[in-house]
């Protein structure tokens, strides 16, 4: 049997080993190596070569007990009290593993293990100490007197909801198992994951909590400081009490003065709030000129009730197509000038470039980009003569077109707002100004209003300078097809009230669109009155 005695030698060879390794890697994993049922390392990390000899030798017969031990856990128990003090003459590390047999069999996890152990002081203790009556039943295997008393205090406290008195016991329970029991730390930790007052069994943790403890302590500390603070900041004022403030501000105790001022704060608030649109909105148009809007077709109106009427929105329609007038003689008149063609003869930077006055001129005059250019080819339906832009500034000089040889239509470059630079538009505004006061042979300056926008300062100057050079001027609202028929009435209105008192102003106020020909009709009319009246 050769074989045998060397497989025997083998043996005792791999005993030997084991017995060193299993003490150290017990020692290394500190509890958590688990045993299986045949009690044969392990289903833990460690790799399999360091414990495949536990079956033999010594140890292999111990292990044998354990194994028949671990298939009851009564028997365990029993043997454990019984191993214990077998097992307690060893190290500390070998019997932790002990404890952590029984601990991990039907576990790994920790907190498994405390309900594994079952009637002992630490389970009731944790599992039932959220209950009632922790410590009472039963008595830990694995803990010694003074942890028994410990854990029975914490959890009495813990019953108690006396928390102080909980982390107390059990930050000193921790300080001895730190320096002690390896076991106790880890039962330790597995309680500091059961509450609040379990928390404070490591040392670590405690210190962690007692920082995270503080902060919001000194948070909390920092807002009462804050509070009254704030407190003092607030002054209380009664809005009743005119003793003090009132006084002060040199107001009579009566409350005349005062109610004077609540009176004209009213009326200052009042004011602001009507606008400019509300006031606008308050006009009440004369009827008058309200069927004239209607006659006429001012105002935003549907296509179709324009094409109803007789216009012709198309722009490349000829003069013709702009609805007959009633009066045979108007038409005739309309017809005779106008149909005329257009002839641009003369642009004028300076006063000094403008042609000798040989016919009477009718000037259009206004804000940049009110619609002056556009006028005047709608009354001449000739578009394209005179050249629009919907960029303000496009008309830089005063531009003389002879229609027939009976009148002169001047187009003048706008004020106000402009592409422009501002020295150029200065000397644009000095040009006209000079223009409408001393050109001979003016008969009549059209000042071009903006139905939406009304008059602006601008053009109150130019009329001021008109009414000082008595030269005579009427107005026209442009662009009445972007505002309601209504709107255009009360633009009307407001503008004649404005200027009643104006002498060089001609009534009527005219009221045109250049895109629909809504009023164009008149004031061609209005035109041809002057030119045929006009003396050379
Ligand atoms: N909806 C509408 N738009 C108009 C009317 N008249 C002119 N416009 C537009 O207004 C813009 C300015 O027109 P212009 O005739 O160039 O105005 P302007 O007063 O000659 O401008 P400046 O030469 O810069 O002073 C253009 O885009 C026109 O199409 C109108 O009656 N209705
Ligand atoms: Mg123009």
């Amino acid at each position: 049997m050769p074989s045998e005695a060397s497989l025997r030698e083998k043996l005792k060879k791999k005993t030997k080993f084991v017995g060193s390794t299993s003490r150290n890697s017990t020692r290394t994993k500190k509890g958590e190596i688990s045993f299986e049922k045949n009690g044969v390392f392990d289903r833990g990390n460690e790799p399999e070569g360091k414990f495949k000899g536990m079956k033999f030798g010594k140890e292999v017969e111990e292990r044998g007990k354990l194994r028949n031990l671990d298939s009851s856990g009564k028997k365990k128990r029993v043997y454990a009290r019984d191993g214990r003090d077998r097992i307690g003459k060893l190290e500390n590390g070998v019997a932790t593993s002990r404890k952590n047999k029984t601990l991990f069999k039907r576990g790994e996890k920790h907190v498994k293990d405390d309900h594994v152990e079952g009637n002992t002081d630490h389970r009731t203790m944790w599992v039932r100490g959220k209950s009632q009556n922790a410590g009472s039943k039963g008595k830990r295997l694995t803990h010694t007197g003074k942890e028994r008393k410990e854990n029975v205090a914490l959890a009495t406290a813990k019953h108690k909801g006396k928390a102080k008195e909980a982390v107390k016991v059990g930050f000193a329970g921790a300080d001895d198992l730190e320096s002690g029991s390896v076991k106790r730390s880890r039962e330790n930790k597995s309680e500091l994951s059961k509450g609040k007052s379990q928390e404070v069994v490591s040392p670590s943790s405690f210190a962690r909590k007692k920082t995270r403890d503080k902060a919001p302590l000194d948070d909390d500390a920092r807002m009462i400081d804050d509070r009254p603070k704030k407190k003092k900041r607030v002054i209380k004022i009664d809005p009743h009490d005119i003793s003090n403030k009132r006084l002060h501000d040199g107001i009579g105790i009566d409350g005349s003065k005062e109610e004077k001022e609540k009176e004209k704060e009213k009326e200052s608030d009042i004011e602001p709030k009507m606008s400019k649109n509300a006031q606008f909105r308050a006009i009440q148009p004369s009827p008058s000129i309200i069927s004239f809007v209607e006659k006429n077709l001012l105002g935003r109106r549907r296509l179709i009730d324009l094409r109803r009427a007789g216009y012709n929105i198309d722009l490349s329609a000829p003069l013709d197509n702009i609805p007959f007038s009633s009066s045979s003689e108007r038409e005739k008149i309309e017809e005779n000038i106008f149909r005329n063609k257009l002839d641009f003869f003369a642009a004028a930077k300076v006063s000094s470039s403008f042609p000798p006055p040989d016919l009477p001129e009718i000037a259009f005059a206004g804000r940049s980009n009110v619609g002056k250019s556009s006028l005047l080819n709608a009354l001449t339906r000739q578009w394209g003569v005179v050249r629009t832009s919907d960029k303000p500034g496009l008309t830089q000089t005063i531009n003389f077109f002879k229609m027939g040889t009976k009148v002169c239509l001047v187009d003048l470059p706008g004020y106000g707002f402009a592409y422009a630079k501002e020295e150029v538009k200065e000397s644009w505004e000095e040009l006209v100004k000079e223009y409408v006061s001393t050109r001979v042979g003016l008969k009549r300056v059209c000042l071009l209003i903006d139905t939406k926008w009304g008059m602006k300062p601008r053009d109150h100057e130019l009329i001021e300078l008109m009414e000082r050079s008595r030269t005579k001027y009427q107005i026209v609202l442009t662009k009445t097809d972007v505002v309601f028929p209504i709107d255009v009435a009360r633009r009307a209105m407001q503008i004649e009230e404005s200027l009643l008192q104006n002498k060089s102003l001609v009534q009527p106020l005219m009221m045109v669109s250049s895109k629909s020909g809504a009023g164009i009709r008149s004031l061609r009319t209005v035109l041809a009155n002057i030119t045929r009246f006009a003396k050379r």
